[in-house]
């Protein structure tokens, strides 16, 4: 591919025009430090023309019908008068390898819809990198005038969380569950969760939905008490009929506004902001740890001694910093 200069790639991206938005998404995606300089210099001129979007995060279990919810929702959006951007954080995604059709495929309408953009997760590397290109995404997204970021997540792992710092709120979906259905959804994730919707509140399984929505919002209310700032509501939906998606949509506005109207929403993005920066510290500081030829010297012999009980593990863990920072420490007298 012949390469694009900053400038195009500025007017390209505000502009909206489609084939450049992809592209310089793949320029933030990029891990070759060749590319790494333009990709920063490109962000730092978007950045002021990002922001104004909602947020959103969507997580599940898998099968919970994420893929069937999102093409729905972002359809019912874009019918409103949005532009919508579909964003994925799923490091462990062997479901569609990286292939935008994978995912086009899944997202049948809204992969064809002119007011949307469908963009799957970058599949390689750890979360930390594949949230960063996410993150950085959202801002190539918003400055080419989508105005709500949908970032999905499948409902396992670390990902909720690398999600749920990136977006204003976060909405779960589940499903209506015999039992006890709070076994079945990791406490973890309620506490993230702004907006629960049950899904598949449809045919035979509709009043089972309605039953574990309103058993769910009552576990909850116990949960949060009533001076929560807001409490999650517990709504249920079809997203195969298109049934109830414009009550979730109501209650993630409320929930926005409400951010707004109180400040929470510009300190919650200033925090995410502050905490991407050290999340990228630590992330660098450990990619360059593992990689440092002394570390890598030292590493083995002292992870055996630690595996035969001869080395404490704070002992080793010295050690190991000793030899990178031997490595790095200034040479002015050595
Ligand atoms: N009855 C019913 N079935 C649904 C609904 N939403 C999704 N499904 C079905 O549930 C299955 C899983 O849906 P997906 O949208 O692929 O689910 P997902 O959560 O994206 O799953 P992964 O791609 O595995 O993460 C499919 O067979 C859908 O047709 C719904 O509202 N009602």
């Amino acid at each position: 591919m012949a390469a694009i200069d900053l400038d195009t790639y500025v007017k390209g991206v505000l502009d909206g025009k489609r084939a450049l938005v992809a592209r310089a998404i793949t320029l933030v995606e990029s891990t070759r430090p060749q590319h790494r300089a333009l990709a920063q210099e490109l962000l730092t001129e978007l950045l002021p023309h990002s922001g104004r979007a909602r947020r959103i995060g969507v997580s599940g279990v898998p099968g919970v019908g994420k893929s069937t919810f999102i093409d729905a929702f972002g359809t019912m959006l874009t019918s409103l008068g949005h532009r919508v951007a579909v964003l994925a954080v799923d490091p462990s995604s062997t479901r569609t390898g990286g292939s935008i059709l994978g995912d086009k495929t899944r997202m049948e309408r809204l992969a064809v819809d002119p007011a949307a953009f469908v963009r799957p997760s970058p599949s390689a590397g750890t979360l930390g990198g594949v949230a960063k290109a996410t993150r950085e995404s959202m801002v190539v997204m918003e400055a080419a005038g989508y105005d709500v970021i949908l970032v999905e997540t499948v409902g396992v792992g670390q990902s909720e969380t690398a999600v749920a710092d990136m977006v204003d709120s976060f909405l779960l979906l589940t499903l209506a569950r015999t039992g006890d259905q709070l076994q079945g959804i990791k406490k973890g994730v309620l506490e993230l969760a702004d907006v629960i919707a049950v899904n598949k509140a449809d045919g035979p399984h509709e009043r089972d939905a309605r039953a574990a929505a309103r058993e769910l919002a009552g576990a909850l209310r116990l949960m949060h008490g009533k001076d929560a700032f807001w409490s999650p509501p517990v709504l249920h939906c079809s997203a195969r009929e298109a049934a109830g998606l414009d009550t979730v949509w109501e209650r993630l506005e409320q929930h926005r506004t409400l951010l707004d109207s109180t400040g929470k929403l510009a300190a919650k993005r200033r925090d995410q902001q502050v905490g991407w920066t050290w999340a990228m510290v630590r992330d660098e500081l450990l990619g360059r740890l593992y990689a440092d030829p002394a570390v890598r010297e030292a590493a083995p012999e002292l992870e055996r001694q630690v595996r035969q009980g001869r080395l404490t593990a704070t002992l080793a863990a010295d050690r190991i910093l000793a030899a990178f920072e031997g490595r790095t420490a200034p040479a002015a007298d050595a």
